[in-house]
Formats: structure tokens, sequence, C-alpha cells
């Protein structure tokens, strides 16, 4: 049994020139992941359910597990000494680290503390999603936020914690896709999938369906595509839908689907946030042999322009993706 810890330090040694930083940086991460984790688990019994009476830069409610979530993230990492600065779902702006190791660290992270928030109350899984760069600020010089900006074909590792039936840390360095489950009885995460690849095919499809009437025509199209019989193809295909992006990722990572969020009436851009949700996820589901676009383009090759973007959103089985893109093409003008 291999814990993360040693996978990390193991796969660092890959790495000549490397200096620790990304492994001590990857286990902030699983420290915050591990306390989210304990109150998660007993959410109905410690206060931690409900609204906390905010809201963020996006207008939405912040839920109290949003707000701890993100705390207890943002101290495990300014406390490292390796992370400069982060950008957050439930930060407006972002957040520079001032002690004096911050000024000094290489990396930068972008997170969704918790993904996933409309279902933290009713006992359905959620999730982390974390994305991590080198700055391109000169190591002294105060970070900005060029530093976020970056398309996320640059990101240096990225991935997501599932806080489901059992606690999962799923990652990517650009060397395949990991995922470690939570033994709560010993405190640790344990390798359980090693270079985790999509399926070939799949036949799960993942989009909120009450919208069907405001997406693109594309989108319902290939809807119906889903839906019709043919035994060739598999189809019809299968629809489930959690509402959390980490939960339906991770189902369609192991079980081969797609999962959709596009353009829709009341979302023009896209529900989801190119840098914190869209990019890592992309991320991992290239490196599992998926795909990931906006309908269109390459999420990974979006140049961002603000730190709270969104982008219509398409990830999962290489050729269920193209399927839809095909579809999104063709009715592109309609
Ligand atoms: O309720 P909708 O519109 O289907 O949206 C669900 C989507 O929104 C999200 O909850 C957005 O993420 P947050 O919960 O982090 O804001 C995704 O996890 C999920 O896939
Ligand atoms: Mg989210
Ligand atoms: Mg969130």
């Amino acid at each position: 049994m291999k814990t993360l810890g040693e996978f990390i330090i193991e796969k660092q040694h890959e790495f000549p020139h490397a200096t620790g930083e990304l492994s001590a940086l990857l286990s902030a991460i699983k420290l915050g992941a591990k306390i989210i984790n304990r109150d998660i688990n007993k959410a109905g019994l410690v206060d931690i359910i409900g609204a906390n009476g905010s809201s963020n830069i996006q207008g939405e409610t912040q839920m109290k597990l949003d707000v701890f979530a993100n705390e207890t993230l943002k101290a495990a990492l300014e406390a490292r000494g390796v992370v400069a600065g982060i950008a957050s779902e439930e930060e407006d702006e972002l957040v520079i680290f001032g002690n004096d190791k911050a000024c000094h660290a290489k990396y930068v992270v972008l997170m969704d503390p918790l993904d996933g928030s409309s279902n933290i109350d009713v006992n359905v899984s959620v999730g982390t999603i974390f994305s991590i760069y080198h700055r391109v600020t000169p190591i002294g010089e105060p970070i900005s936020e060029k530093d976020f900006l970056q398309p996320g074909h640059q990101q240096v590792a990225a991935g997501y914690i599932i806080y489901g039936s059992s606690t999962m840390l799923v990652y990517t360095t650009g060397c395949g896709v990991h995922a470690f489950t939570y033994d709560p009885s010993i405190g640790v995460f344990c390798l359980s999938h090693e270079n985790v690849q999509f399926p070939k095919f799949g036949n799960i499809y993942s989009i909120n369906e009450g919208f069907y009437w405001k997406f693109p025509v594309g989108v319902k199209k290939y809807i119906k595509y889903c839906q019709e019989e043919d035994a060739k193809t598999k189809r019809p295909y299968t629809s489930r839908y959690i509402g959390s992006l980490v939960s339906d990722f991770h189902r369609n990572l192991l079980k081969g689907g797609i999962y959709i969020y596009p353009n829709t009436a009341q979302y023009s851009k896209g529900k989801l946030r190119l840098l914190y949700e869209c990019n890592p996820i992309a991320f991992l589901a290239e490196q599992a042999g998926g795909k990931a676009s906006d309908g269109f383009n390459r999420v990974l090759e979006i140049n961002p322009t603000e730190l709270h973007q969104r982008s219509p959103f398409f990830v999962g089985v290489k050729s269920m993706v193209e399927d839809a893109e095909k579809f999104m093409e063709e009715f592109k003008d309609l």
C-alpha cells in the first residue's frame, strides 16, 4: 500500500531539478482536505450547514462550508511557505501571502474550495478543485493578476478532492492521473487508482436538462442524439447528473461519459469558472486520454482575461466530446 506522501516523493525523484516545493504544496492541500473532510462527514452535527449570510463576487450565496473550506485551504497553503498567493471562487480579489517565504515562493494556486455547493446540505457528494502554476513575476517582486491569468496548458499540477461515500484525492502533474482513497482509520490517503484513463467509449451524459429550452441548438441536437435508439453505438446513453462538477466528472472518468455545461440564457458565457473549475478538470481529462472544450476550442488554450471569467464546458470521453462538437459546429449559426 503506497501513501500519497510516498508517491509524491517518489515522483519528485523523477525530476532531477525538483526542490520539493511542489511536494510540500501538494501536502498542504492534502492537510486542508483532511480538515474539510472531517467536518463534512459530520456536517449535520457541527455548525457548518446552511448559508453564511454573505455572497461572493459572482453574487452567489456563500454557504458556511464554502467559507470554511476557503479559510482552511488558505491557511494550510500560507503556512507551508511555498505559495506566493491564491485566487479562489470565494475571494473577490487575489490574495497575496505576506510572509517572507511567500515573497520568494514560486507557485500560485487557484481553487474552488467547495464545488457543488447546492449539494452541501443534502448529503450529496461535493468536492474541492485546485490548479497550480509557476509565477511569471520574478521572485522577490510582488505578484499580480498576470501570475494567475495564464492559459491552462501552463498548469504545473491540478486536481480535486471528492467528498463522497469515500473521500478521494485525484491529481496530475502532467505524468498521468493518479487517485488516492482516504483511510480515516489511519488518517492517510492511499494509492487506489494509478494512471487512470477514460474508457475508449462511454454511454453516460451529464447535463442539467432542466434548462433544455435555454440550450444552444447544437446541445439540444446532441442530447437528442444521446437519447436515440442505436445498438451499434450503444445508444440511448444513460443520463446521470449529480450537480457537483467534481462528482459528475469523477463518475464519467471511471465509467465513461461526458459532462456538459453550455452557455444558457441565464449564463451567456456558461456557468463554470475557467480558471478554477474548467482548466484543472481539463488538464486531468487530457492526461486521462479524454478531451475538454468550450464546444469549439480546446479549453486549455483559452487566454484568460479575468479571475472569475466563465466558459461553456464540454469534458469527457474523447469521442463523445468530438460528437458534441460536431453538433455545435453544424448548428453554430442557429
Ligand atoms: O445547478 P446547476 O445550474 O446545474 O449547476 C451545477 C454546477 O454548478 C456547480 O455547483 C458550480 O460550482 P460551485 O458549487 O463551486 O459554485 C458545479 O459543481 C455543478 O456542476
Ligand atoms: Mg464549483
Ligand atoms: Mg465552489
